[in-house]
């Protein structure tokens, strides 16, 4: 008996042992199998990639550029600190525009400048997806329209445009009105400190307001703290887009998270979530202090009141939206504003004729408030915000996705897979389109002269289905603001300043800036001027 347990013991462990062997076997196989698998697809993947590689450097072999290294393109001369960003771009757009090419690694990125070319690019909706880098500047503007492709960005224009109506934005006049009002006390402050100040600060403030009350019905005039801070934030977002773009191995999400770079840019997004969500729980929560000043209906809420558009995005959607919105509106228009004052301050003759113009639609009374009904005839008001955005177009460049073979109309081939790129901060400076290109002439824009140019020798707003939504908002809102002030303002060079338009030190983050800032020295109209201000007055 013993014996004959011990022979079936044996048998049970080395049958077990057997199967065992055989799971290992399978497991082994599978594990193979599936290596294997990986290896083949990897294999294939990278036999593709190659050959499409191969294809697109055939097809832009004759297309001028710095040469490339195999591997890693033009990485290693593109590499560069944040401050020389701009220097290098203008390099490369010096030694080889209209149209050229670079790579970086085995993806080329191709550049183009001629007005023709952006018509069939901007002009076509198959050439709607943004260039694939765009989703970096989420980090800066949100999962919103500007980065998005496809069907949800289908949809969400579909949600968001009829809320950005000419019959909607006019509700808003009395709130930019009311907000440059706000800007005339800083200015009268000034003024009366006669210090130089970077009008950059002022305007970043009273953009911020009102972007927060007419886009989602929060006054937040009486907390300056917190507009302050979501400015910093929206700065700081905006700038960790080039850090990433300087240092290419921080593309890399996984990387760049670990970084203390990108564990702030992780801060700046929640502190920014928990802004946009507070402004608008406030307003849900019907704060009725705010509420009460709120007379309009803002964007957001007047896209909510439409069941029809409500339903096109989820709650996550619209606030994510809301955000992109305050982002994409406040920093461009308060920068375009501060570029605005600083080159009137540069250019007296133009700020005495734009004061002309002003004194011809409202009379001599500075306090008669700015309604819609005079903003039409705000004429070389409108040009001096155009020939603004012509030398600084705020989004200098924009990238497109090529989605298939395409002859552009310069003559150049582009092959599917590449990113085009549009630059129109170099198109709006071509003697071609603009003589004198550095001159600031708003002239330019008489409608008899912008006949005799191509319609995307100026893209500021971009152009096509993709062209900005808030175009018309911009417009109004600058209008009104400088229709406001510079009725009761004088904007002057800084002391010694004796810069002009090419002297302007660019910085560039998600939009265009100046590094040091928007230096300008302000004076009430009516009160003598000081010697700094007569002085600056005999510069041109
Ligand atoms: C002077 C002021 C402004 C300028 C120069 C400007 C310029 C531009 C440009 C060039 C684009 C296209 C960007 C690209 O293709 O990558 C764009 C898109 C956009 N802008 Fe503006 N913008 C201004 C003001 C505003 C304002 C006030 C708002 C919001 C109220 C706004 C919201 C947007 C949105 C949501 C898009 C994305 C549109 C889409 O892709 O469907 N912008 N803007």
């Amino acid at each position: 008996m013993e014996g004959g347990a011990w022979v079936w013991g044996d048998e049970v462990q080395a049958e077990e042992r057997c199967g065992a062997y055989v799971v290992a076997g399978l497991i082994l196989a599978a594990l193979a199998a599936a290596a294997g698998l990986c290896l083949v697809t990897l294999v294939s993947r990278v036999a593709v990639g190659v050959r499409a590689t191969r294809r697109m450097r055939r097809v832009l072999a004759p297309m001028p550029g710095p040469a490339a290294l195999p591997i890693l393109g033009n990485i290693p001369e593109l590499l560069t600190s944040q401050d020389k960003f701009w220097t290098k771009i203008t390099t490369l757009m010096s030694r080889y525009a209209p149209t050229f090419c670079f790579w970086l690694g085995p993806t080329p990125f191709v550049v183009i400048t001629d007005p023709r070319d952006y018509e069939h690019v901007m002009g076509s909706a198959r050439f709607n997806d943004k260039s694939s880098w765009y989703p970096l500047a989420r980090a800066a503007l949100g999962t919103g329209l500007i980065t998005l492709n496809g069907e949800p960005w289908r949809r969400h224009r579909k949600a968001i445009a009829p809320s950005l109506h000419q019959h909607v934005l006019v509700q808003n006049v009395e709130v930019f009105r009311r907000k440059a009002c706000e800007l005339s006390h800083m200015l009268s402050r000034a003024a009366r400190s006669a210090e130089t100040v970077d009008i950059l600060e002022f305007c970043n403030l009273v953009s911020m307001d009102s972007v927060c009350e007419t886009l989602l019905s929060a006054d937040l005039s009486h907390h300056g703290a917190a507009l302050g801070r979501f400015v910093d934030l929206t700065t700081d977002a905006a700038r960790s887009v080039t850090t990433r773009i300087c240092k290419p191995w921080l593309l890399w999400d996984s990387l760049y998270a670990l970084t203390r770079a990108g564990r702030t840019a992780a801060r700046t997004m929640q502190e920014t979530d928990a802004f946009i969500d507070g402004v608008i729980a406030k307003r849900k929560d019907g704060d009725r202090k705010d509420a009460a000043k709120v007379t309009k209906r803002s964007f957001l809420e007047h896209a909510l009141a439409s069941e029809n558009l409500a339903n096109l995005m989820t709650a996550e959607e619209w606030r994510e939206e809301a955000k992109a919105m305050v982002v994409a509106g406040q920093g461009t228009v308060a920068h375009c504003l501060s570029f605005a004052l600083l080159l009137l301050a540069m250019h007296p003759d133009s700020q005495d004729r734009l004061r002309r113009e002003l004194e011809d639609v409202f009379g001599e009374d500075p306090d008669r408030s700015v309604t819609e009904h005079e903003l039409p005839h705000l004429q070389y008001t409108e040009r001096v915000i155009l020939e603004t955005l012509r030398l600084f177009p705020l989004v200098p460049v924009f990238g497109r996705d090529c989605p298939e073979d395409v002859q552009l109309p310069s003559g150049h081939a582009v092959p599917r897979g590449a990113h085009l790129f549009m630059f129109p901060f170099h198109t709006q400076r071509d003697p071609a389109w603009f003589p004198e290109p550095l001159r600031f002439d708003p002239d330019r824009f008489l409608p008899e002269r912008v006949r005799g140019r191509p319609p995307l020798s100026f893209s500021a707003f971009s152009a096509g289905p993709r062209s900005c939504i808030g175009q018309r908002y911009a417009m109004m809102y600058l209008k009104t603001v400088l229709a406001t002030v510079m009725r009761r303002f004088a904007v002057h060079r800084a002391p010694g300043d004796v810069r002009g338009v090419a002297d302007l030190p660019i910085e560039i983050g998600v939009i265009l800036s100046l590094d040091g800032g928007f230096q300008v020295r302000v004076s009430e109209l009516g009160d003598p001027p000081s010697s700094a201000q007569a002085a600056t007055r005999h510069i041109h």
